[in-house]
């Protein structure tokens, strides 16, 4: 039974703020009362349950205490993956909530906001568990502005977006994620390397002012904490989370915010992407509705599909501005929390998936063991029988022989007597052992036959894990290269920022340039497909040599080739990606000549 999980959802409502007041806005219209939230309009009274209420009053504490943070960081610790999201307006309170209270520079340092208080309660859990498994912390931070992804702990900063001007591209992997290629992953020690790094990316976000926050997020931003645990006790025992942390941008009605040019471009931005998140939260939480959700439509919605409707545990924290002006932004986030409450997700455990299979295929060769050992059990058992049998009968020979010369006369005389009823009892007597002779002889001949088939089985996984093993190291080895290259622009890279001395690794994903075995074993195959009603047979070896060639140059040629820099990177896929290009041509052109 799959462990089905709702999006657990919390509603925060902050206080009015001391400008507000002197500027007369007033709250008449919201009020809390446990786990509700209440809605006084005269002709509209409502009230709207959710797992958690934070009232105005509740400090931060109360705030990551009443969320039950620490159980989702339980979660992470175990292996699952957890997301925790703020929505609401602009000025609501979602940055207050996940970060704390800013300073002029936009970096949160009073106050501790939901971030720095994860990292807190996760590094303490992590020392609770160090007997019994070895964690590794890596952090990412990213922002989506204007529909474009960029690393905040790259070489973005506020000033200098021309380097990365066009974003960091989205691609769609063989585990049914978005991953984000090129973004800069460190290795960090300690909760205090964590928040320095969270409070670096913090400061290079951008941030406005306009009428209803001074310090307007302008982009959704999103910092991920990987844990990768090794168990102490079976190493085998490989999982890897991560922890979403996500402070969305929020949306905004123009004609109230004042906001023009580059700013209301940002608005209309950050109101589509939100658009496309409310549109899949009410598919997935309307269970008779069979759309597709649109996750592809927006970025946000794409880096966040496996936490919404997916395989995460998920705490959406909307926030509320509870000024009578928000009335309808206010009645409009609480429908959505509502809504979002009902998504089911389905939290996994995240093993290797590879170790899985290896382990699985150990399981399995144990078993077989067992199987081919009680079988040679069972032969050795039968190989007995059928030997005392054997022997019994030479014995009873060598007696009837020892004795016949004294028994002669006498047998003599019963044979004389009683010929014909002991010749009959006799061979009676012998077709039925000749029988059981034949039935033992027939169950080891099978036995022996699945003795054969088990050994070959056992041969086919042992050969299978093998090659899973190879390919396991073959990665290893070319995550290691990545890293050393990664290490080098690292270094040479004179940033005016300083980083924790651990940075160590970097997610770049390769594309594998060469052809696996199985890859070739298969173009072979199409090959001789292709080649299958081809009459001429000179012209048919032509071909398939000049095939082996191109594929002995090809992974010559990607074998010898040398890992490239960051900045050559995309040039190299390209070339890679013509390569194949080059042969599927080549293939096509089999084709044509063949019709
Ligand atoms: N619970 C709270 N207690 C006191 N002040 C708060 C609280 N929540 C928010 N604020 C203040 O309200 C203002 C707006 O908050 P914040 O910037 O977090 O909103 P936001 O939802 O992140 O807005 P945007 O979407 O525009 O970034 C800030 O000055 C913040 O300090």
């Amino acid at each position: 039974m799959q462990n089905q999980q709702k999006i657990r959802v919390a509603v925060r409502i902050r206080p009015l703020l001391d400008h507000e007041k002197r500027q007369g806005h007033l709250n008449s219209r919201i009020d809390c009362n446990g786990q509700e939230v209440i809605i006084k309009e005269e002709r509209n009274k409502k009230s709207y349950k959710f797992d958690h209420v934070l009232p105005e009053a509740a400090s931060q504490e109360q705030v990551f205490k009443g969320c039950e943070i620490d159980q989702l960081v339980q979660s992470v610790i175990e292996g699952y993956h957890v997301t925790v999201f703020a929505y609401g307006q602009t000025g609501s309170g979602k940055t207050y909530t996940m970060e704390g209270l800013r300073d002029e520079e936009g970096i949160a340092i009073k106050q501790d906001g939901l971030i720095p208080k994860t990292i807190h309660s996760l590094f303490n859990k992590i020392k609770q568990n160090a007997l019994q498994k070895d964690f590794s912390v890596y952090c990412s931070y990213l922002q989506i502005y204007n529909e474009k992804i960029y690393d905040l702990l790259g070489e973005t900063t506020k000033t200098n977006f021309s380097v990365q001007a066009s974003g960091l591209k989205m691609r769609w992997n063989v585990r049914d994620q978005f991953v984000v290629e090129n973004l800069f992953v460190y290795q960090c020690k300690t909760a205090e390397e964590v928040i320095q790094l969270f409070k670096l990316g913090s400061r290079n976000r951008i941030t406005a002012s306009h009428k209803l926050n001074f310090q307007s997020s302008r982009s959704h931003s999103i910092f991920e904490i990987k844990i990768e645990s090794i168990d102490l006790k079976n190493p085998d025992n490989f999982i890897t989370s991560k922890l979403e942390l996500v402070d969305l941008a929020g949306s905004e009605r123009i004609s109230i915010t004042g906001t023009e040019g580059r700013q209301a471009k940002e608005s209309i931005e950050i109101n589509k992407s939100l658009m496309t998140l409310r549109q899949v939260i009410a598919i997935l939480s309307d269970t008779n509705n069979k759309t597709i959700p649109p996750y592809r439509e927006s970025k946000l919605t794409c880096l966040l599909k496996q936490s919404i409707g997916g395989n995460c545990f998920c705490l959406m924290i909307a926030c509320i501005a509870p000024l009578d002006t928000f009335y309808d932004e206010n009645v409009s986030t609480l429908q959505y929390a509502t809504k979002a409450a009902y998504i089911t997700n389905i939290p996994v455990k995240n093993d290797d998936p590879k170790l899985k299979i290896i382990n699985d295929l150990k399981q399995q060769i144990n078993s077989l063991k067992l199987e081919l050992s009680k079988a040679n059990e069972h032969i050795e058992f039968l190989s007995n029988i059928v030997q005392k049998k054997d022997s019994n009968q030479n014995m009873n020979n060598i007696q009837t022989r020892t004795n016949f010369d004294n028994l002669l006369q006498n047998q003599q005389r019963l044979l004389e007597e009683e010929e014909s009823s002991d010749e009959d009892a006799n061979k009676f007597e012998y077709a039925q052992f000749n029988d059981r002779l034949i039935d033992s002889i027939n169950m080891v001949r099978e036995l022996l036959l699945s003795n054969k088939e088990m050994r070959e089985r056992e041969e086919q996984i042992n050969q299978k894990c093998e090659s899973m093993y190879r390919e396991i190291q073959f990665l290893q080895k070319e995550n290691f290269e990545l890293r050393e290259r990664l290490g080098d622009p690292d270094q040479q890279r004179e940033s005016p920022q300083k980083r924790p001395s651990t940075i160590k690794k970097n997610t770049m994903m390769m594309e594998e340039p060469g052809f696996l075995p199985e890859q070739v074993t298969q173009f072979q195959r199409n090959f001789q497909k292709d080649f299958r009603d081809t009459p001429n047979k000179d012209y048919k070896d032509s071909q398939m040599s000049m095939t082996n060639r191109n594929i002995r140059a090809h992974s010559q040629r990607t074998q010898g080739r040398q890992l490239p820099l960051i900045s050559t990177y995309q040039q190299n896929f390209e070339e890679v990606q013509q390569d194949e290009m080059t042969n599927f041509g080549r293939r096509s052109l089999y084709q044509k000549q063949l019709k």
